[in-house]
């Protein structure tokens, strides 16, 4: 299966069950792989063709800018569906990452990985 990535987006976001996690913004980072045809794109090189990962990018900065959430579960599955759904995709994997979360760690988060069933769920 071909894929579209995204690596390293940095967004800044209020998330955290802490009280001290409730009064500041802390950096996220998000890595997402998406399953595309590219061979249509490759044929007639045209970005209307693509799955643009720039408006994927500019969409979940948006999104991710105003959340405010507790668990970085509850936003990775918010932007799954997002995603999914905006951008009509059969397959994805997601991993959220929170540089510094815990001491000692590079970072920590969640992946997860969503597929679109026969209902149109992600
Ligand atoms: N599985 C999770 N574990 C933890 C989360 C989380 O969102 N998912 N969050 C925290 C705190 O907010 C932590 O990031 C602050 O250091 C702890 N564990």
């Amino acid at each position: 299966m071909d894929k579209v990535f995204i690596e390293g987006l940095e967004i800044e976001a209020l998330i955290g069950i802490y009280d001290w996690e409730r009064r500041i913004r802390q950096t996220l980072v998000f890595d997402l792989e998406m399953g595309f045809d590219n061979r249509v794109p490759a044929a007639t090189d045209s970005i209307a063709d693509t799955l643009n990962y720039k408006a994927v990018s500019k969409r979940l900065i948006e999104y991710v800018a105003q959340s405010d959430f507790g668990l970085v579960e509850t936003l990775a599955e918010r932007c799954a569906g997002i995603v999914m759904n905006e951008f009509k995709l059969d397959w994805l994997r997601l991993k959220l990452s929170k540089p510094g979360a815990v001491r000692g760690a590079r970072a920590v988060g969640v992946v997860i990985e969503r597929v679109r069933t026969q209902d149109g769920n992600g």
